[in-house]
């Protein structure tokens, strides 16, 4: 365990895991989309026993089967392993633990989660006598598959909820590693701070955030006159090489390397667009993650068969931007090779 950082948390590498804890193990992976996938393929080719559990009638049953991997119902895969991965939607994971999961737990199993949801909002209540463990990785799944494939790490985050045997770290920490987020480093935290962090991170910053103010931007350009192709370069297409900037060398690189007139202008409207209010909105974001208002929101829009989520989805799908996007990514040879190789990796991931 490496903790000569200025942090408070431990960082673990692949040196501190002793693999054994789980190559000796079976581990059934429930779910086969975007991080069922990736640690299904990564356990096995680590060399872990790893049985997927899906349903009769899964669409991903034939892809999971065309990867070599032995497939059976939910039930029968936890029935037959030690370390029990749900990699099934949040949504159903209640669901799938009630049916699937919990008649087939035998005393010191495993439950493992690579997100806290259903733990830290009690939708799941594991009896006292199982491990309960998170390994989650910071990325999508595809990227998790694909840097093990590349021989190269994805960060995660190490988590114990319950600890029957003395093992859930040790443990948790060689599943890890055989899935390649040890490669890069593995932050030990807790359920609740990565389901809290996780939740408002995606919300006001990675996935929530950033889409609005892109198309916000978007929409400014757009009805002061400017063509659509500038807004949509301009406002999305150019994000991705600010954001690598800053991926590689932090804020500083990105501010290193654009123009004194960019910088200035950035310094000093930056706080204009995303100003206070906008700081008093995420605090609100952040106090309904925390107080459970959000998860208990999304909880009944899945009770009710997602109305809002559906008109929002689809609102999102038909936005002008979207349009413009598709024809202009058409338009340029390198993001053809680059859709070609994406659509190549995901299909031989999938
Ligand atoms: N997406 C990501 O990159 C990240 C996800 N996570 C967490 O990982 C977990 C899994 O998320 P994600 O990979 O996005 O999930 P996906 O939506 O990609 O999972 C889809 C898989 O679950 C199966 N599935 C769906 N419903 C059921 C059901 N009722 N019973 C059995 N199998 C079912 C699907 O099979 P079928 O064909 O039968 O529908 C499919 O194989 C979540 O806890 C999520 O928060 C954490 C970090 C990043
Ligand atoms: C950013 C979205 C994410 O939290 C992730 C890929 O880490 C998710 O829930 O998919
Ligand atoms: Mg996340
Ligand atoms: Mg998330």
């Amino acid at each position: 365990m490496t903790n000569d950082t200025p942090f408070d948390s431990n960082v673990y590498y692949e040196d501190d895991a002793d693999t054994a804890q789980i190559l000796e193990k079976t581990v059934a992976v429930l779910g086969y989309g975007s991080q069922g996938h990736a640690h299904a393929q990564n356990l096995a080719e680590s060399g872990v026993d790893v049985v997927v559990g899906l349903r009769e009638d899964s669409s991903s049953r034939s892809a999971a089967e065309a990867d070599g991997l032995d497939v059976e119902t939910p039930a029968e895969a936890v029935a037959q392993a030690d370390v029990v991965s749900v990699l099934v939607p949040d949504t159903v994971q209640p669901d799938v633990y009630e049916n699937a999961i919990e008649p087939n737990l035998d005393p010191g199993d495993t439950l493992q989660f690579a997100h806290g949801f259903n733990i830290h909002y009690n939708q799941i209540r594991p009896p006292e006598d199982v491990d309960v463990t998170m390994v989650a990785p910071k990325s999508p799944g595809h990227l998790v598959r694909r840097n093990y494939e590349n021989d190269e790490g994805t960060p995660g985050l190490l988590a114990v909820y319950q600890d029957t045997t003395g093992t859930a770290t040790e443990e948790a920490l060689a599943y890890a590693a055989t899935i390649g987020c040890a490669r890069a480093g593995v932050v030990e935290t807790t359920f609740r701070e990565e389901t809290e962090t996780d939740l408002f991170g995606e919300q006001a910053v990675l996935c929530g955030g950033v889409t609005s103010l892109v198309k916000q931007a978007y929409e400014t350009l757009v009805e002061a006159g400017y063509s659509p192709e500038m807004a949509y370069f301009e406002c999305l297409n150019e994000l991705k090489l600010i954001v690598d900037l800053m991926y590689e060398g932090g804020l500083g690189e990105m501010w290193d390397s654009v123009s004194d007139t960019a910088e200035y202008g950035g310094l000093t409207q930056g706080d204009v667009v995303v100003d206070e209010h906008a700081r008093e909105n995420m605090e609100q974001v952040l106090e309904q993650v925390q107080d459970g208002t959000f998860a208990r929101e999304w909880i009944a829009e899945n009770q009710a068969g997602r109305p809002s989520y559906t008109q929002l989805r689809e609102a999102e799908r038909t936005h002008e931007i979207e349009q413009v996007g598709e024809e202009l990514r058409a338009l340029f040879a390198w993001a053809e090779e680059e859709a070609d190789e994406e659509t190549e990796a995901v299909t031989a991931d999938d």
